[in-house]
């Protein structure tokens, strides 16, 4: 038997997501429920649909997030960390508010919650606690007592998370046809968000213009590159690009957009490009839609060889890193010296979003973060 592990005071984890459509008839409804509010143009709405109908109106989102409930139970099962791991999702079933019900049902009074966003930002944090809130919100209104929240820190630099992904670019350059693998550049991707998110995305003290959410995904890149360096022996020029961009077209928006970003390396003679989904962590829509249908087509039309690298996904090493930060924050929260484990120059995110972290542009409660008002 392992030792007892103590995630003391914490009775439970929540896997927090995003959720996606699991046949046709889900599209339409599961993109009412994501865009509620947000003013995101029609015409980008239909193309939307148009992806995932493309893959028969199945998101593999979910799929994926059961395989990592999956990786962790079973992870915590064999290191002896006696925690249940719940899942609940923004915009579709098993929707949050339904499981965080089940749980106060099931007794859980302290909950840490593993949202399946790595880094700083708007839509990958504080709209997660602002989704949180508004569950709290539904379930004091049915009179249920309500548990307490807290949120896990942004994992990018957790090497669980960065390791798997290093792997991962490696083997996609080894599939590269050899005569283009020497020259091959990386692309490192991740979801576009306005310029102003992105300035407002980790306390505005700390990282100021451009914001945490570009220098953490730099500070990945870096990492992940000179780690293949290491591995490959050769030095692969990289850049962070950006994908799946939404909004009015005068509202600027983090680029180059990889599409664009093909074109001119290609331009430039760079003879094969390897797509590196850090921004993600599982091959949901996103990836295999924007990279792996619509950037790929582009590649093929100039005749540039590309390859996608793989997301952590339920990977054991990920799983593992998710036990080693529930065992920090318990740690943390029993009031032990801990030292939080995170690679590259920016250290261990904050364990409590600031006042006012990544604001809304129109301010909503939000839970599990300094200006909680369930604290
Ligand atoms: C930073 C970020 C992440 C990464 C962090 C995280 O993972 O949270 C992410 C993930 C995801 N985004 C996803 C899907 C969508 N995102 C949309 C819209 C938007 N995303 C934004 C940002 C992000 N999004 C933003 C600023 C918008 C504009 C509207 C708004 O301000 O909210 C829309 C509406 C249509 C469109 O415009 O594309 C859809 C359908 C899926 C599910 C995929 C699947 O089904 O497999 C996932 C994992
Ligand atoms: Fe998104």
């Amino acid at each position: 038997m392992p030792d007892v592990l103590d995630a003391s005071p914490y009775d439970a984890l929540l896997l927090l997501s995003f959720g996606g459509p699991e046949g046709p008839d889900d599209v339409v409804p599961f993109l009412e429920n994501v865009t509620r509010g947000r003013g995101i143009p029609k015409e980008r709405l239909k193309e939307v649909g148009q992806h995932y109908f493309l893959f028969g109106g199945v998101s593999p989102i979910n799929d994926q997030n059961r395989a990592l409930l999956d990786a962790l139970r079973k992870d915590f099962a064999e290191h002896g960390l006696d925690l249940p791991v719940y899942w609940g999702n923004r915009n579709w079933a098993p929707y949050l508010t339904d499981t965080l019900r089940e749980m106060v049902r099931d007794g859980r009074r302290r909950i840490l919650v593993l949202a399946t966003s790595a880094y700083a930002s708007y839509s990958g944090c504080r709209q997660y606690r602002e989704n949180l809130a508004d569950a709290l919100a539904a379930l004091e209104a049915e009179g249920l007592e309500l548990p307490e929240i807290d949120k896990l820190r942004h994992y990018f630099n957790h090497p669980g998370f960065v390791e798997p992904m290093v792997d991962g670019v490696v083997r996609s350059l080894a599939e590269l046809p050899e005569e283009v693998r020497e020259g091959a550049q990386i692309a490192f991707c991740t979801h576009s968000i306005p310029n102003s998110a992105a300035d407002t995305s980790g306390p505005v003290e700390e990282h100021g213009d451009g914001g945490a959410y570009v220098r953490q995904h730099l500070d990945v890149a870096r990492l992940i590159a000179d780690a293949v360096r290491e591995r490959t022996g050769v030095d692969h020029p990289w850049q962070l690009v950006y994908q799946s961009r939404s909004g009015a077209p005068h509202i600027p928006w983090l680029e180059p957009d990889i599409c664009d970003h093909l074109e001119e390396r290609h331009a430039a003679g760079v003879p094969a490009v390897v797509m590196a989904p850090i921004g993600f962590v599982s091959d949901h829509m996103e990836v295999l839609y924007d990279l792996d249908t619509e950037a790929t087509a582009k590649a093929g039309e100039l005749g540039l060889p590309v390859r996608r690298s793989a997301t952590v996904g339920a990977d054991p090493r990920f799983a593992a890193a998710v036990r080693d930060l529930v065992l920090e924050r318990a740690g943390d929260e029993r009031g032990q010296e801990v030292t939080p484990c995170a690679l590259g120059t920016l250290g261990a995110s904050h364990n409590l979003c600031p006042v006012g972290c990544c604001p809304a542009r129109a301010p909503r409660p939000a839970a599990a973060g300094a200006d909680s008002p369930y604290a």
